[in-house]
């Protein structure tokens, strides 16, 4: 069986996230899933990133009761923004014999051919999309590599998350009761 790598900023992770890596785990015949905190996303502007060790944490604390669902830092070590067809070459050299399949979300998917070798990365692994509103995925229905899943949505981002913060909102079950004792006790997203 496989272990799914569900990339991501997670600044910081929230519900959304944590379900669809918990259906994932448990739903779909992946072995389990890893978190991968990317420090920078290539096609995303670095304002306003948090600290990744703080972003580190936050998913450690998320999933620590999790049976199935890890957390990585392999990014941290290898050069930035973080292009994932470099990462999986890396996890590949690191775990020989270890088998892989990418998490995403189909908003990705609609924009995956801007991404680093899309081309080597559908070659070589299997991607398990889930549904995201507003996406339109229809030009890769039926691809040998795409498994299109049913994933439950649950519509939030860490931007809302933020700014919900910024405004003084709270935003207890949106995130982990320890995320967001983390997040107080460092005065993060005012
Ligand atoms: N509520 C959600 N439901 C499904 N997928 C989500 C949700 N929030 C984020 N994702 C997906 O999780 C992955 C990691 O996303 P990321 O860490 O950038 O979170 P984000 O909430 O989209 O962040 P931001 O709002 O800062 O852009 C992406 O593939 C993104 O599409
Ligand atoms: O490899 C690429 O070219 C590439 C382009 C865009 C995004 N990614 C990765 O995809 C992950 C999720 O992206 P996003 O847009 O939801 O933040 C994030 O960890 C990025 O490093 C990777």
């Amino acid at each position: 069986m496989k272990t799914g790598l569900f990339f991501g900023s997670f600044n910081p992770i929230h519900t959304g996230h944590l379900i669809i890596a918990s259906y994932m785990a448990g739903f779909t015949g992946l072995k389990e899933v890893w978190l991968v905190v990317s420090p920078h996303n290539p096609l995303k502007n670095k304002n306003g990133l948090s600290d990744m060790y703080d972003r580190l944490e936050m998913a450690k604390l998320a999933t620590e009761n999790a049976d199935r669902i890890k957390v990585s830092d392999i990014e941290f070590s290898l050069p930035q923004p973080s292009y994932t067809v470099d990462t999986l070459a890396h996890l590949q050299e690191k775990y020989p014999g270890k088998e892989f399949a990418l998490i995403m979300g189909a908003d990705n998917l609609a924009s995956f051919k801007k991404w680093k070798n899309y081309e080597v990365i559908l070659k070589n692994y299997e991607l398990y999309v889930y549904p995201r509103p507003g996406a339109d995925i229809s030009e890769w229905a039926g691809h040998p590599s795409i498994k299109i899943t049913e994933t439950p949505q649950m519509d939030i981002s860490s931007t809302f998350i933020r700014k919900a913060i910024a405004e003084g909102k709270n935003v207890q079950y949106f995130v982990p009761d320890k995320v967001l004792s983390f997040i107080e006790s460092k005065n993060m997203y005012h």
